[in-house]
Protein backbone atom coordinates (compact mmCIF):
# COMPACT_ATOMS: atom_id res chain seq x y z
CA UNK A 1 0.00 0.00 0.00
CA UNK A 2 1.07 3.58 -0.87
CA UNK A 3 1.22 5.93 1.87
CA UNK A 4 -0.17 9.45 0.88
CA UNK A 5 2.18 12.66 2.11
CA UNK A 6 1.14 15.79 3.23
CA UNK A 7 3.95 17.50 1.31
CA UNK A 8 3.22 15.55 -1.91
CA UNK A 9 1.10 17.56 -4.56
CA UNK A 10 -2.11 16.68 -5.19
CA UNK A 11 -4.76 17.30 -7.91
CA UNK A 12 -6.03 20.82 -8.39
CA UNK A 13 -10.33 20.93 -8.89
CA UNK A 14 -12.89 18.62 -8.90
CA UNK A 15 -12.55 15.07 -10.73
CA UNK A 16 -14.27 15.29 -14.19
CA UNK A 17 -13.72 12.33 -15.41
CA UNK A 18 -11.82 8.77 -15.42
CA UNK A 19 -11.04 6.04 -17.30
CA UNK A 20 -8.28 3.19 -18.21
CA UNK A 21 -6.07 3.39 -20.73
CA UNK A 22 -6.29 1.09 -23.02
CA UNK A 23 -3.98 -0.77 -25.62
CA UNK A 24 -5.92 0.89 -28.86
CA UNK A 25 -5.05 4.06 -27.56
CA UNK A 26 -1.26 3.65 -27.32
CA UNK A 27 1.18 5.13 -29.83
CA UNK A 28 4.64 3.61 -31.55
CA UNK A 29 6.31 3.57 -28.08
CA UNK A 30 3.60 1.56 -26.53
CA UNK A 31 2.75 4.41 -24.51
CA UNK A 32 -0.76 6.54 -25.07
CA UNK A 33 -1.33 9.02 -27.66
CA UNK A 34 -1.14 12.51 -26.63
CA UNK A 35 -4.55 13.28 -28.93
CA UNK A 36 -5.99 10.89 -27.28
CA UNK A 37 -5.20 12.94 -23.74
CA UNK A 38 -6.41 15.89 -25.61
CA UNK A 39 -9.76 14.67 -26.41
CA UNK A 40 -10.19 13.04 -22.87
CA UNK A 41 -8.90 16.47 -21.47
CA UNK A 42 -11.55 18.11 -23.99
CA UNK A 43 -14.30 16.24 -22.57
CA UNK A 44 -13.54 16.54 -18.76
CA UNK A 45 -13.47 20.59 -19.66
CA UNK A 46 -16.59 19.99 -21.44
CA UNK A 47 -18.02 18.94 -18.40
CA UNK A 48 -17.19 21.54 -16.42
CA UNK A 49 -18.07 23.96 -18.86
CA UNK A 50 -21.96 22.58 -19.43
CA UNK A 51 -22.26 22.55 -15.73
CA UNK A 52 -21.54 26.07 -15.48
CA UNK A 53 -23.17 27.12 -18.72
CA UNK A 54 -26.18 25.06 -18.15
CA UNK A 55 -26.34 23.96 -21.44
CA UNK A 56 -24.62 23.08 -24.84
CA UNK A 57 -20.48 24.44 -25.01
CA UNK A 58 -18.35 24.09 -27.62
CA UNK A 59 -14.53 24.58 -27.58
CA UNK A 60 -12.78 27.55 -28.66
CA UNK A 61 -9.11 27.59 -27.51
CA UNK A 62 -6.95 25.32 -26.19
CA UNK A 63 -3.47 26.97 -25.36
CA UNK A 64 -0.77 26.13 -23.09
CA UNK A 65 -0.30 22.19 -22.92
CA UNK A 66 2.06 20.81 -21.30
CA UNK A 67 2.67 17.06 -21.57
CA UNK A 68 5.01 16.28 -18.40
CA UNK A 69 5.64 12.57 -18.60
CA UNK A 70 4.47 9.57 -21.01
CA UNK A 71 1.46 7.83 -19.73
CA UNK A 72 1.63 3.80 -19.64
CA UNK A 73 -1.04 1.61 -21.02
CA UNK A 74 -3.52 0.39 -17.73
CA UNK A 75 -2.97 3.68 -16.21
CA UNK A 76 -6.30 4.88 -14.67
CA UNK A 77 -6.36 8.11 -16.22
CA UNK A 78 -8.09 11.15 -13.68
CA UNK A 79 -8.82 14.40 -15.31
CA UNK A 80 -9.76 17.40 -12.63
CA UNK A 81 -10.89 20.80 -13.61
CA UNK A 82 -11.34 24.26 -12.73
CA UNK A 83 -13.05 26.93 -13.63
CA UNK A 84 -10.65 29.81 -13.61
CA UNK A 85 -12.63 32.58 -15.54
CA UNK A 86 -16.06 33.26 -17.00
CA UNK A 87 -16.78 36.32 -19.31
CA UNK A 88 -19.86 37.15 -21.06
CA UNK A 89 -19.67 33.76 -23.11
CA UNK A 90 -16.45 32.25 -22.75
CA UNK A 91 -15.19 29.78 -19.63
CA UNK A 92 -11.50 29.81 -19.07
CA UNK A 93 -11.08 26.17 -17.62
CA UNK A 94 -7.58 24.48 -16.35
CA UNK A 95 -8.04 20.69 -17.01
CA UNK A 96 -4.96 18.76 -15.14
CA UNK A 97 -4.41 14.96 -15.79
CA UNK A 98 -3.27 12.24 -12.92
CA UNK A 99 -2.56 8.81 -13.47
CA UNK A 100 -2.34 5.74 -10.90
CA UNK A 101 0.25 3.50 -12.03
CA UNK A 102 1.71 0.35 -10.54
CA UNK A 103 0.57 2.18 -6.96
CA UNK A 104 2.53 5.10 -8.11
CA UNK A 105 0.24 8.88 -8.87
CA UNK A 106 1.44 11.71 -10.87
CA UNK A 107 0.02 14.25 -12.93
CA UNK A 108 0.88 13.93 -16.72
CA UNK A 109 -0.91 16.49 -18.93
CA UNK A 110 -2.06 19.99 -17.80
CA UNK A 111 -3.53 22.80 -20.17
CA UNK A 112 -6.31 25.93 -20.02
CA UNK A 113 -9.07 25.34 -22.24
CA UNK A 114 -11.59 27.80 -23.46
CA UNK A 115 -15.21 27.12 -23.70
CA UNK A 116 -17.97 29.20 -24.97
CA UNK A 117 -21.60 28.59 -24.34
CA UNK A 118 -23.65 28.20 -27.68
CA UNK A 119 -27.61 28.42 -28.05
CA UNK A 120 -29.10 25.40 -30.52
CA UNK A 121 -28.36 27.31 -33.47
CA UNK A 122 -24.18 27.25 -32.57
CA UNK A 123 -24.87 30.99 -31.37
CA UNK A 124 -23.12 32.25 -28.67
CA UNK A 125 -25.00 32.78 -25.40
CA UNK A 126 -24.35 34.55 -22.21
CA UNK A 127 -23.02 32.36 -19.56
CA UNK A 128 -25.08 33.82 -16.51
C1 LIG B 1 -16.51 20.21 -27.05
C2 LIG B 1 -15.97 20.27 -28.46
O1 LIG B 1 -15.06 19.59 -28.77
S1 LIG B 1 -16.72 21.33 -29.58
C3 LIG B 1 -15.91 21.02 -31.16
C4 LIG B 1 -14.79 21.95 -31.46
N1 LIG B 1 -15.20 23.33 -31.42
C5 LIG B 1 -15.93 23.89 -32.41
O2 LIG B 1 -16.32 23.29 -33.40
C6 LIG B 1 -16.22 25.37 -32.25
C7 LIG B 1 -16.06 26.13 -33.58
N2 LIG B 1 -16.13 27.57 -33.36
C8 LIG B 1 -17.33 28.23 -33.35
O3 LIG B 1 -18.40 27.67 -33.64
C9 LIG B 1 -17.31 29.70 -33.00
O4 LIG B 1 -15.96 30.17 -33.03
C10 LIG B 1 -17.90 29.96 -31.58
C11 LIG B 1 -19.42 29.81 -31.64
C12 LIG B 1 -17.34 29.01 -30.53
C13 LIG B 1 -17.56 31.39 -31.14
O5 LIG B 1 -18.01 32.24 -32.15
P1 LIG B 1 -17.27 33.65 -32.36
O6 LIG B 1 -17.96 34.35 -33.48
O7 LIG B 1 -15.81 33.41 -32.41
O8 LIG B 1 -17.67 34.37 -31.04
P2 LIG B 1 -17.04 35.68 -30.42
O9 LIG B 1 -15.97 36.28 -31.27
O10 LIG B 1 -18.21 36.52 -30.04
O11 LIG B 1 -16.32 35.12 -29.10
C14 LIG B 1 -17.09 34.50 -28.10
C15 LIG B 1 -16.26 34.44 -26.85
O12 LIG B 1 -15.16 33.55 -27.08
C16 LIG B 1 -13.94 34.23 -26.82
N3 LIG B 1 -12.97 33.74 -27.80
C17 LIG B 1 -13.14 33.66 -29.13
N4 LIG B 1 -12.04 33.15 -29.69
C18 LIG B 1 -11.17 32.90 -28.70
C19 LIG B 1 -9.85 32.35 -28.63
N5 LIG B 1 -9.20 31.97 -29.74
N6 LIG B 1 -9.26 32.23 -27.43
C20 LIG B 1 -9.90 32.61 -26.29
N7 LIG B 1 -11.16 33.11 -26.28
C21 LIG B 1 -11.76 33.26 -27.47
C22 LIG B 1 -14.26 35.72 -27.00
O13 LIG B 1 -13.35 36.53 -26.28
C23 LIG B 1 -15.66 35.78 -26.45
O14 LIG B 1 -15.62 35.80 -25.03
P3 LIG B 1 -16.74 36.56 -24.13
O15 LIG B 1 -18.10 36.33 -24.76
O16 LIG B 1 -16.67 35.95 -22.77
O17 LIG B 1 -16.38 38.01 -24.15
Amino acid sequence: MTEERDDEPQPSGELAIQTIAMPQDANWNGDIFGGWLVSQMDLAGAVCARKAARGRVATVAIDSMSFLRPVPVGAVVSCYTELLDVGRSSMNIRVEVWIRSMGEVAKVTEGLFTFVAIDETGRTRAVR
